[in-house]
């Protein structure tokens, strides 16, 4: 039976519905998927770190073949064709570059360069623009694995401990006091973060350190920003107050007076209390630096 032009005109509608129902579907599904696999990102991350993939380029001058990064990293032969295929989730997320590299020599495969990007730049390189240490900690199974129960978590009445003390059984400092490796991980990760950002705070806000002659950096860990506050106004008198176990593995050598104690009991008196810390604000993890002047 013919069907009249009304009725094909309908029947084109529908299907015209369907099929963006269908897309709206296809499209929600796709973020269902980016959000659940989300963490192979982190993971990749962490296997660069791993693996010393972002030295392996830099130390090829800051651009490297696949075949020039194995010569650099310990990696099965077997498992080339994977290390491709994390590179390629890599370059997809930003943490490096390609460009290509035509064969001139009549073969027909055209292999790819990677290369450092911001983000990797940050990977590698000399203390102080180095972040690395601090993604590693991040990134540790200790920290990772308090994620993985936020159920119990919200079920668990207020007040109660932190993710990570229901996973552990003890805070951070507490599992710090007790873990050396954790402990050393961990002191490496603040002692980088600070390197980094202490360049930008002492350029950018150094005028709040003028007018004061004395600094307690509290809970200042090694005193990774106190040593730069210090270098670039030696005319204060810095310390750090911080745990025992901590303040016991602090370098001895520097313009820095490290202080054993706890921050709830009592504070060293100076002209001004130093505080710095990350705090995870809605969206964005957030630096907190605060400068409280004391006199
Ligand atoms: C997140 S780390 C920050 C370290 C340093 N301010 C930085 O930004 O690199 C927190 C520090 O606070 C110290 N801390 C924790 N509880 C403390 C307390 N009750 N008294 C003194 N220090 C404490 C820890 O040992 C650790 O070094």
């Amino acid at each position: 039976m013919a069907l009249s032009k009304e009725q094909k005109l309908t029947i084109s509608e529908q299907q015209h519905t369907t099929s963006s129902e269908q897309q709206v579907a296809l499209d929600a599904e796709l973020q269902l998927w980016n959000h659940t696999f989300g963490y192979v990102k982190s993971m990749a991350l962490k296997a660069a770190l791993d693996l010393g993939i972002p030295d392996a380029i830099h130390q090829h001058g800051g651009s490297a073949t696949i075949p020039q990064i194995v010569t650099r990293i310990t990696l099965h032969p077997s498992k080339t064709p994977c290390l491709r295929r994390l590179m390629r989730v890599l370059t997809l997320t930003g943490v490096f570059g390609t460009q290509e590299l035509h064969d001139d020599g009549g073969g027909c495969d055209d292999e790819l360069v990677y290369t450092l990007t911001p983000a990797s730049r940050l990977l590698v390189g000399p203390s102080g623009q180095n972040v690395s240490p601090l993604l590693n900690v991040m990134l540790c199974p200790i920290f990772v694995s308090s994620f993985l129960d936020l159920r119990g978590w919200f079920q668990h009445e207020m007040p109660d401990p932190s993710p990570f003390k229901m996973k552990h059984g003890r805070d951070i400092w507490e599992l710090a006091a007790h873990d050396a490796g954790f402990s050393r991980l961990f002191d490496a990760g603040m002692v980088a973060d600070s390197g980094f950002i202490m360049n930008v705070v002492v350029r950018e806000c150094g005028a709040v350190f003028q007018g004061i002659s004395s600094l307690v950096d509290v809970g200042g860990g090694f005193g990774g920003a106190t040593q730069a506050i210090a270098k670039a106004f030696p005319h204060l008198e810095c310390s750090v107050l911080d745990l025992p176990n901590v303040v016991a593995g602090a370098p001895a050598d520097t313009a820095v007076k490290y202080v054993a104690g706890d921050m709830f009991e009592s504070v060293s008196s100076a002209d001004a209390v130093f505080l710095k810390d990350r705090r995870a604000t809605g969206r964005t993890w957030r630096r907190n630096a605060c400068l409280i002047s004391t006199s």
